[in-house]
């Protein structure tokens, strides 16, 4: 027997052996869920049994709170053993389809024999807990696996270093519980097994790459101590991957003082949210908060505006024309939006609000103004200066609270107050009795003063009808911010000072319309915030501990500014590729990867440049779409060349991508993507092709998807990939400006094993740096 197959046998047995440990460990808990589960079902069923309740005295009174109570805990403290017990089983259950996938020998400095060590999802120990069979991939010991190969070696612990010699490296794919392949590897973790991962179909759903996470990514997942952690990785470089692995690290690393509920996602659209969502829980781990920034912007605007949306904006700019004055002013307030120049702007223009200017609603009645504008106005400039504006806008509340309760007084004699009492439904009577009974303590017999009991329903009614005044008075909706975000460039629009952008005016007027007609561009969501935030007092979210921040080349120096202030608490993870910015604030501009916008806050930059989703020839094709392009690394996966095809008419294109999406198809590949530039172009290609095969639309809301067909535009397919990718009119006429290159680029790199350009004539400038040997050139004239 060779000495490979005898090492087959040895660790086929210890799976076996493992999986008895699992299956005995799970029959236990499920002995212990069971019991737990009746104890929990009894307890539910005779809680008041057990109770003893008694209101008589003061006495007595405490004495029932504490039997709830110790009732309520004994509850709860099952509860919690149940979902634990309930955790537990979920993932031994895991285990037992695939134990481990790596093993290293370690022999420790000072040792004479090296240890064992095997690496899984989760740990586990032996049946009397005293010695680990696997180690969970987060333990310090595991990164081993990670960063060294066979050689010295050495790992961090919370005492210090460790250093010692790694003897072996060796990685295992266990499917359902049976060993179905084992590599001893060398320099990097298992080439072949990596090659073997990357070679699979892709999914609708991204999975987790804990087998076969890289030294750099590691470094990712596992690095301490900064507050910000910048990522600029090349496309399919496994920033995302590595960002939701290091959620799972954290999470283990910080159990027991940090909860998937202290950590947010920021995603680029719904579809990525959903595409990402499986990834956590194949680790055993709890989602995070997840949501796109869109979403928050508009949940905090509220019904106050329209609000554009980035992808509107998007729209807007691919398909306007270019060099029109609109176009153009559009452009340069997109951009003087984004910077630190427009937020000292607002900070000054709120400098000046605390002296006046601040614009406030009148509070109305029943179309009576109770309290004007100008008199919340004059309250405001009342009172001390040197408060903040925020500190002074509580006063307001609180003397506006005091003003409603007079009003509130005053109304409860009017006529309509008592036409109201007379048409109140019998229940809504009854109901209002018992509450007065309550409040007054008076008992039935005394309640005969009819004029008293009217003036107390009177009263009710009044403060029912108050109520939304009130609470409007309390959340500050009196401030009128529409109207002061619409000053801001009404009061500057003249002002030519050289601090302001080329055409100021220009942008102003443009602002101010859309503000007048009710709409929120994008570019000014934020500012719009920040806006309100600064008057009102911020709403910082403290319970967020760690931000991720995915695509972060989107986002604008403003927007940071925005986020610290938002995340006070909060470190933050932030990742993107500068070649993949597609917004026209961030091309060209800093975005959240400049180090620079940072100053002396502690930042750690880390840098990707091998690139994982593609195959040799992709990469090798779009690298020369972007510059700075050569760096990036493709990992050695052999596929097709790209195919270029210069067509003569779009009836053609349709011809040769229906006959493409057949060989693809027929060639096993599940998913196949036809990239547009726009959504329009998108909906009219689809209902070109619709009639033929069977095909799904994406649009921004879409926020799953199947495998299959699938026609979308470049933008949203952010984050994503698919098996092959087939652009739409890659022509010049269609991408040439260039803040198109980037979204070129995005479309090409979703491939993973096939990449086919399209183009109506003459095929698109951003290919001109691109080896002509890495594509094949087809012209096609039909
Ligand atoms: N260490 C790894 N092991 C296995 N697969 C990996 C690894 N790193 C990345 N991948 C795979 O490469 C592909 C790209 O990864 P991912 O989407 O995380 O990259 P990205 O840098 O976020 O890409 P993009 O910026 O283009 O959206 C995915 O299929 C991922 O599973």
């Amino acid at each position: 027997m060779t000495e490979k197959n005898k090492n087959w046998i040895v660790e086929e047995e210890r799976i076996n052996q493992i999986k008895n440990v699992i299956l005995s460990k799970m029959e236990s808990l499920k002995g212990n869920t069971g019991d737990l589960k009746g104890d929990i079902i009894d307890l539910r069923n005779t809680f008041w049994d057990d109770v003893k309740v008694n209101l008589d005295g003061s006495d007595e009174i405490s004495e029932t709170y504490l039997s709830i109570k110790q009732q309520a805990e004994l509850l709860s403290e099952r509860e919690r053993s149940h979902r634990l017990f309930h955790k537990q089983l979920k993932t031994l259950s895991r285990l037992k389809d695939s134990p481990y996938f790596g093993r290293i020998d370690f022999l420790e400095e000072g040792e004479k024999v090296s240890e064992q060590i095997y690496l899984g999802i989760s740990s586990l120990m032996d049946e009397n807990d005293e010695q680990f069979l696997i180690y969970d991939w987060r333990a310090p010991i595991s990164s081993l696996y990670y960063d060294f190969s066979p050689g010295k070696a050495h790992y961090e612990t919370m005492d210090g270093t460790v250093e010692g010699e790694m003897e072996l490296k060796r990685q295992f794919i266990v499917r359902q519980g049976n060993l179905k392949a084992m590599f001893d590897t060398g320099v990097t973790i298992g080439d072949d097994l990596l090659k073997e991962v990357l070679s699979n179909q892709s999914d609708n759903q991204m999975k987790s790459i804990v087998a076969t996470i890289q030294k750099e990514q590691n470094q990712i997942i596992r690095s301490e101590g900064k507050y910000y952690l910048i990522v600029q990785g090349s496309a399919g470089s496994g920033k995302t991957s590595a960002a939701l692995q290091r959620v799972a690290y954290l999470l283990y690393r910080y159990r027991g003082t940090l909860s998937s509920d202290n950590i947010m996602l920021f995603s680029p659209n719904p579809l990525f949210n959903s595409y990402v969502s499986t990834v956590l829980p194949e680790l055993g781990e709890e989602n995070m908060e997840q949501t796109t920034f869109q979403e928050y912007l508009v949940n905090r605007i509220g019904d106050k505006f329209t609000v554009e949306d980035a992808f509107s904006q998007m729209e807007f700019l691919l398909t306007s024309q270019e060099q029109s004055r609109e176009f153009e002013t559009r452009l340069a307030g997109i951009r003087y939006k984004a910077s630190l120049e427009f937020k000292d702007l607002i900070d000054k223009y709120i400098e000046l609000l605390s002296e006046e200017g601040l614009r406030f609603r009148d509070l109305r009645f029943k179309g009576r103004v109770l309290v004007s504008s100008v008199e919340i106005s004059n309250y405001f400039y009342s009172l001390n200066k040197n408060s903040s504006i925020q500190s002074r806008m509580m006063d307001v509340v609180d003397w506006l609270l005091k003003e409603l309760r007079t009003e509130e007084k005053k109304e409860q004699n009017k006529d309509w107050v008592i036409e109201e009492a007379e048409l109140m439904s019998p229940e809504d009577h009854l109901k209002i009795y018992k509450k007065l009974q309550k409040q007054t303590r008076f008992t039935e017999d005394t309640f005969d003063d009819f004029e008293r009991e009217q003036r107390l329903i009177a009263k009710v009614i009044v403060k029912r009808y108050f109520k939304p005044l009130n609470e409007s008075v309390k959340s500050l909706r009196f401030i009128d911010l529409e109207s002061m975000y619409l000053d801001l460039f009404v009061q500057n629009k003249d002002n030519d000072s050289a601090t302001y952008p080329q055409d100021w005016k220009g942008i102003c007027n443009q602002t101010i319309n859309r503000l007048k007609d009710g709409t929120l561009a994008f570019e000014d969501t934020t500012p719009f915030i920040y806006l309100q935030d600064q008057l009102e007092g911020q709403k910082s979210n403290t319970m967020i501990r760690h931000l991720f921040i995915d695509e972060a080349q989107d986002y604008s120096p403003f927007q940071l500014a925005f986020f610290k202030q938002l995340f006070p608490k909060s470190r933050m993870t932030i990742l993107g590729d500068v070649n993949q910015a597609i917004f026209a604030h961030s091309i060209s501009s800093p975005t959240l990867l400049s180090t620079e916008l940072y100053k002396d806050e502690k930042v750690e930059k880390i840098t990707l440049t091998q690139s994982y989703r593609s195959t040799k020839e992709i990469i090798e094709f779009t690298k020369g779409i972007v510059s700075g392009g050569e760096e990036i690394k493709p990992f050695n996966r052999a596929g097709s060349k790209p195919t270029v095809l210069e067509l003569e008419s779009s009836a053609s294109m349709r011809e040769v991508i229906l006959d493409k999406i057949k060989a693809l198809k027929d060639a096993g590949h599940e998913t196949v993507a036809i990239i547009c530039k726009t959504a329009t172009e998108s909906e009219e290609v689809y209902k070109e092709l619709n009639s033929e095969i069977t095909i799904k639309l994406m649009k921004k809301n879409t926020s799953t998807f199947d495998k299959g067909v699938l026609i979308l535009p470049a933008y949203l397919a952010k984050g994503i990939e698919f098996d092959a990718v087939l652009i739409w009119d890659a022509s010049d006429t269609n991408y040439h400006k260039e803040y198109e290159r980037n979204l070129f680029y995005v479309a090409c790199t979703r491939a993973m094993h096939e990449l086919h350009l399209y183009s109506l004539g003459k095929m698109s400038r951003f290919i001109a740096n691109t080896s002509t040997t890495s594509y094949d050139l087809v012209e096609v004239r039909v």
